[in-house]
C-alpha cells in the first residue's frame, strides 16, 4: 500500500513514519474479537515449537470468550492443532493455515482440500533444509512453509526457490515473519473473518480484527468492510488498521479490560 506521506529533507525526498495509531476503544456495542497468535497473543520466538501455553493468556481468552457470548475466534497461520495447544483449546472458534481450516462455534470443522503440489513443495523445501543448518520446514498439510528466522542469510534464497515454486505450481506466494509459504489457493484472513462474520454467534456484531503481519491486512480489510476495524499490534507502518497497540502485553491488557467492561 503506498505511504502518501512524503516529507523532504534537503535535496531527496524520504517517506515519513507513519503517525502512531490511537489505542483501540474498550467499549463497543456487541463486539466480536477475531485475534492472530503469533506477535499478537503470544511473542514471537526461535522456533515454532518454542510457543508454549501462558496461563495469562488462556485465563483472559476463557474469561473475554465467555464475556461475549463466544464472539471470540483466533484466526492464525497456524493448523487449528497448534492454536488449540497454544491456547490451550480457550475458544470454540478458531481458523486455521490463514483461512484453510475453519472451526464453527459449534466445533464443526471445514478443512479444504490440500492442492496435490503441496507435497512436492514440502519435499523441496526439505532438500533445501538438509544443507542449511537453521532452516526448519514446517508441513501443515493444506500449506509448507519454509522458515529462516534461524538462518537469516538464506532468506533471499528461500525467497527464490518458493517463487520459483510458486510459478511451477499455482500454489499461493505467502511472505511472513522470515517464513515463506505455499498455500492450496482460495482463503486468506480476510476470508476466513467473513464466514465467521455470517453466522453465529457473530453476525450482526461490530468485528474487530487484532493483527501484526503483513497477512493480517485482509482481516483489516474485512473487518472495516463489515462496521468494524483493525488493530495493528507493533511499530506504526502503512495498514489498512484504525487502531494500534505496541506488543503482546497491550493486547493481553486490552482484552482483560474489554472483559471487565462489559
Ligand atoms: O498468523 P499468525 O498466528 O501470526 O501465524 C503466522 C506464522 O506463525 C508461526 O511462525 C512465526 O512465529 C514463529 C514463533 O514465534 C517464528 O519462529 C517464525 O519465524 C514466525 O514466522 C508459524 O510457525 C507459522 O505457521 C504461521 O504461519
Amino acid at each position: 500500500m503506498p505511504n502518501p506521506d512524503l516529507s523532504t529533507d534537503g535535496d531527496a525526498p524520504t517517506a515519513a513514519a507513519p503517525p502512531p495509531l490511537p489505542p483501540p476503544p474498550l467499549t463497543l456495542p456487541r463486539p466480536a474479537l477475531f485475534l492472530d497468535m503469533d506477535g499478537v497473543l503470544a511473542p514471537l520466538a526461535e522456533t515454532p515449537d518454542a510457543v508454549v501455553p501462558d496461563p495469562r493468556r488462556t485465563a483472559v481468552l476463557r474469561a473475554v470468550a465467555d464475556r461475549l457470548h463466544g464472539r471470540v475466534a483466533i484466526i492464525s497461520g497456524r493448523t487449528l492443532a497448534e492454536i488449540d495447544r497454544i491456547a490451550e483449546a480457550s475458544t470454540a472458534s478458531a481458523s486455521g493455515v490463514h483461512g484453510l481450516e475453519r472451526r464453527r462455534a459449534d466445533g464443526s470443522i471445514h478443512r479444504a482440500d490440500p492442492a496435490p503440489e503441496v507435497r512436492a513443495a514440502v519435499a523441496e523445501f526439505e532438500s533445501f533444509a538438509r544443507s542449511r543448518p537453521g532452516i526448519i520446514v514446517e508441513d501443515k498439510a493444506v500449506s509448507a512453509g519454509l522458515h529462516y528466522r534461524g538462518a537469516p542469510d538464506e532468506g533471499a534464497d528461500a525467497l527464490r526457490l518458493a517463487g520459483r515454486l510458486a510459478d511451477e505450481t499455482g500454489l499461493s506466494l505467502q511472505a511472513g515473519n522470515l517464513v515463506v509459504e505455499l498455500k492450496t489457493p482460495g482463503s486468506n484472513k480476510g476470508t476466513a473473518l467473513q464466514a465467521f462474520m455470517r453466522e453465529s454467534p457473530f453476525a450482526g456484531a461490530v468485528p474487530v480484527m487484532l493483527g501484526d503481519d503483513l497477512t493480517d491486512e485482509d482481516g483489516f480489510k474485512a473487518a472495516e468492510a463489515l462496521g468494524g476495524f483493525g488493530v495493528l499490534v507493533g511499530p506504526p507502518r502503512d495498514t489498512a488498521a484504525r487502531h494500534g497497540l505496541p506488543d503482546v502485553d497491550a493486547v493481553l491488557a486490552w482484552l482483560n479490560a474489554v472483559e471487565e467492561s462489559e
